[in-house]
């Protein structure tokens, strides 16, 4: 297969609209924009006088593509209040699709998905995936499983529970239905990784008795009971490797770099770099995540597959990115310090994917540059504090 032809180049200026033809996912970025970074708040009046916040219901919905009944999909998606999840209801929806949401709300949150509450194709059900859950479905989506090493390790047997059960429960309803089933696995694979950058081919490097373990090993056994029922029951099954993402909707509290290093610059304290600074990670925008996700579910390859953005930093660099990004005369990113903290426990020394599969098999490739990225993050976030919302 060739490299397909995404709808924009990173080099070509900002990215405008983004997607891809061969599977209806193309939008113009400001129409999903506007859900995150509305330009008035369509859903509710803050009175700061009083501190209180009036919610609004919402006259009329985002619109969304006319398909015809037989080309819409009922499709699933565990964790679709969360981060990655929410994002990826904005782009089914829009694409036409019929879209359920499970989601226990542990790290999600209504609010990310509140446009949709009420609309005929939109489906939300409190559910922790841990129990079955039954319904007629053609595609599952499975994301639900906190995924910053802060929440999953804050109870770590049920993030194993969540991996293993939940995947289990979702595998189930797979073959009962016969619906296409996605695992959202991670980069945490391959663990401490001895081989640079990342192939999907790579075994990988983990601790299995280490604090990172009920996430890393979780994700790996998520990844052979998906085989598992592939070979054993005829499941049809995609499996993404999704490496550092970021973007509006991310937690201010899940203790990722990004969210961190954000909230860290606008409140003006010190950021916190642990360690010396010099472990690599690999970020992507949450847009081209899910490109890569809608992609994989809709084109016929079954091996897992690496969604990344190459783009490697250092975490001292990263830091000096945002406090440019964030920092607006008269303070100076300079006026910002950097307090060092110790290195948590296994913390992979760095990470960065090898992406030929996905460039081979489904013709994506990330879009976004790390400038555009986190301009919408940051606009994000400080729009959230000046609504006093975080
Ligand atoms: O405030 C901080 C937070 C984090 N860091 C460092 O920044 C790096 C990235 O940390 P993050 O917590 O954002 O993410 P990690 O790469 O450790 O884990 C992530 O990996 C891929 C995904 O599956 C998950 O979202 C998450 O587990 C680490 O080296 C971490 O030690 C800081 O230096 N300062």
């Amino acid at each position: 297969m060739t490299l397909e032809n995404p709808t924009q180049l990173v080099s070509k200026g900002p990215v405008e609209t983004i997607g891809y033809e061969s599977v209806g996912s193309q939008v113009k970025l400001d129409r999903l924009r506007e859900l995150y970074l509305p330009t008035v708040p369509v859903d509710h009046v803050i009175d700061k006088v009083n501190d209180t916040v009036v919610y609004k219901s919402i006259k009329s919905f985002p619109s969304v593509r006319r398909l015809q009944p037989s080309e819409r999909k009922r499709i699933l998606v565990t964790g679709g209040a969360g981060f990655v999840g929410s994002h990826l209801v904005d782009r089914l929806m829009i694409m036409g699709h019929e879209v359920i949401v499970l989601d226990n709300f542990f790290t999600g949150t209504k609010r990310n998905v509140q446009h949709w509450i009420g609309h005929p194709h939109f489906e939300l059900v409190r559910h922790d995936v841990v129990d079955p859950f039954m319904i007629e479905v053609s595609q599952i989506y499975h994301l639900a499983c906190p995924a910053s090493p802060p929440h999953y390790q804050y109870n770590p047997t049920k993030t194993v529970k969540t991996s293993v059960m939940g995947t289990i429960n979702m595998l189930g309803l797979a073959k009962r239905t016969k619906a296409r089933f996605l695992l959202t696995s991670t980069s945490e694979v391959y663990g401490d990784p001895e081989e640079h950058p990342q192939k999907e081919t790579y075994w990988g490097h983990v601790n299995p008795i280490g604090p990172r373990a009920c996430y890393d090993e979780g994700k790996r056994i998520a990844e052979t009971l998906t085989y598992s029922y592939m070979r054993q029951n005829d499941v049809d099954v995609r499996v993404a490797r999704i490496f550092n993402t970021y973007g509006p909707r991310m937690s201010p509290v899940d203790g990722r770099v990004v969210s961190n290093f954000i909230m860290q610059a606008l409140r003006g304290e010190s950021l916190t770099i642990y360690g010396d600074g010099g472990q690599t990670r690999s970020f992507q925008y949450v847009h081209d995540l899910v490109d890569g996700l809608i992609l994989l579910m809709n084109k016929n390859y079954y091996e897992p597959v690496n969604i990344g953005n190459p783009d490697e930093y250092t975490i001292r660099d990263f830091a000096d990115i945002i406090r440019e990004k964030v920092l607006l005369s008269p303070i100076s990113p300079d006026d910002v310090p950097i307090k060092t903290l110790p290195c948590p426990t296994d913390d992979p020394k760095k990470r960065k994917p090898d992406i030929t599969r996905a460039k081979t098999y489904l013709g994506w490739k990330p879009n976004f540059d790390v400038h555009q990225g986190l301009q919408e993050t940051v606009d994000w976030f400080r729009l959230q504090m000046t609504e006093g919302l975080i």
